[in-house]
């Protein structure tokens, strides 16, 4: 399951055959899941992770960490649920870490093997060596710690862990992933000194990822001062301490929400899913406002978020500087508007696990689509698209994007949706079980008695 999957052949994305109306219940978030497990790591106590994420990031994240010596049991109630027992212990090296392609374990892991009492060598995908990490490289030698790299500030790389690392003040531009801060500070509180840690670029993309960050840090015990919490601007204040043994349970993944509500939409029918959480950092929970705004309506109360289509589907102007990840979808539905569309704010995605605005234009307009880069985004101008293969860059949120467009589109043919595999193993049959009406979809995490 952790290593990357071999292609499997052609996916023919079906179509709908009506609206869809199905209840899905979505996996758990890969980025709570991967914060959990490496504060869970760090802590000076036992902890547990509830409903985590089983997925080929989550793994790779679980697998890194017992590599360095801490204790993860996977265990299963009788009704299926599952639950991650997590025994911190002195971090160990030599050791090895495969990232595959995933940020949060290329990014967060670094400062984690800062604190271990040998090497640690991380490797990974070859889309890995591509993917910016000087900012935690940086960052990490000038608080202290030895890193030996090829210069190009990306992996592969060794951190010469030597038990503890100083911490103090630290400048870091993170313009090109939000991930540079949560790396930082996820590891602060067992710095000797804590952390200062100040973002001196342009523009921050995720932000909500870093709210994300800083709340599970508190949740921990941690002693967090950050701009939104008044403190200055751009400046983050980790203290050190001891972290908490938490028992913690993962939200459902609402960005992988996404391809599931975009199906209401298209459709003009009705998505219900269980759990979604009344308050949440998730950027996922955007789609509620950016989907009623190409035409759908949402209700959240007891059973879930209902989305429904209205049979409309508008083109958007929108920024999606905070919420990147969820632009593939986005970029489908928009693909099968009535009107134009312009999605700004997101020339990072070009460094996300493929360059993305690339992808998505070439593909869309291998269909017959007119999409076209911008500097910071894409312009999305509707046409009637033909069938064809959708090919993925391993990018599960290409893979995704290509099923909602199938929906729409005859004889779409989708390259190795096992990609999926990166946040959601599942997608292909709960796709199929979503467009069947299928009540026999995995029951609500509630049900499972977890
Ligand atoms: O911290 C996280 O869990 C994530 C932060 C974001 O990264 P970038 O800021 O690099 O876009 C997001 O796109 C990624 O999917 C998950
Ligand atoms: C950008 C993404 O992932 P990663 O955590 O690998 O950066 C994503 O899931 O959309």
């Amino acid at each position: 399951m952790t290593g990357n999957p071999a292609h499997t052949p052609l996916w023919p994305a079906p179509t709908a055959t009506g609206a869809v109306d199905a209840t899905v219940t979505v996996p758990g978030s890969k980025s709570v899941t991967n914060r959990g497990l490496v504060l869970a790591a760090l802590a000076s106590e036992p902890g547990w992770l509830r409903r985590p994420l089983r997925s080929r990031d989550t793994l790779l994240m679980a697998e890194a960490l017992r590599a360095m010596g801490v204790g993860i049991e996977e265990q299963v109630n009788a009704t299926g649920g599952e639950a991650w027992r997590v025994i911190p212990a002195g971090l160990h090296g030599p050791a090895h870490v495969d990232v595959g392609n995933a940020g949060t374990v290329m990014r967060f892991l670094p400062p984690v093997a800062a604190l271990a009492d040998g090497p640690v060598h991380f490797d990974g995908d070859p889309r890995s060596y591509e993917r910016p990490l000087h900012g935690v490289i940086d960052a990490l030698r000038a608080l202290g710690a030895r890193i030996d790299d090829d210069g190009r500030g990306a992996l592969p790389l060794t951190v010469q862990g030597a038990g503890s690392l100083t911490g103090g003040r630290v400048e870091v531009d993170a313009s090109s992933s939000s991930q540079f801060i949560s790396a930082l500070l996820l590891s602060a509180p067992r710095f000797n000194q804590g952390i200062e840690l100040r973002h001196v670029g342009r523009t921050l993309p995720s932000l909500p990822h870093i709210r994300m960050t800083i709340d599970m840090l508190r949740m921990a015990g941690a002693q967090v001062d950050s701009p939104d919490g008044g403190g200055e601007r751009d400046v983050w204040r980790v203290a050190p301490s001891a972290l908490l043994g938490r028992d913690l349970t993962v939200e459902p993944d609402l960005s992988n929400a996404a391809p599931f509500l975009a199906a209401a939409l298209v459709t003009g029918g009705r998505v219900t899913v269980p759990d979604w959480p009344e308050r949440t950092t998730q950027p996922g929970d955007a789609l509620r406002e950016i989907f009623t705004l190409m035409g759908g309506e949402c209700e959240l109360d007891d059973a879930g978020l209902t989305f429904k289509g209205t049979g409309r589907i508008k083109g958007i102007d929108v920024d999606l500087h905070d919420v990147g990840e969820l632009t593939p979808v986005i970029a489908a539905v928009a693909a099968l508007a009535d009107s134009e569309s312009v999605l700004r704010g997101i020339a990072h995605l070009r460094l996300h696990e493929t360059d993305r605005l690339a992808a998505l234009a070439k593909e869309f307009n291998e269909l017959g689509g007119d999409v076209s880069e911008t500097e910071d985004g894409l312009r999305i101008r509707p046409r009637p698209l033909h069938g064809g293969v959708f090919h993925t860059y391993e990018d599960h949120r290409l893979a995704t994007a290509a099923a909602v467009l199938g929906l729409a589109v005859d004889g779409l043919e989708v390259e190795n949706i096992a990609t999926t595999g990166k946040t959601l193993p599942e997608f292909p049959e709960l796709w199929s079980g979503m467009l069947a009406g299928r009540s026999d979809a995995p029951a609500s995490y509630a049900a499972r008695g977890v």
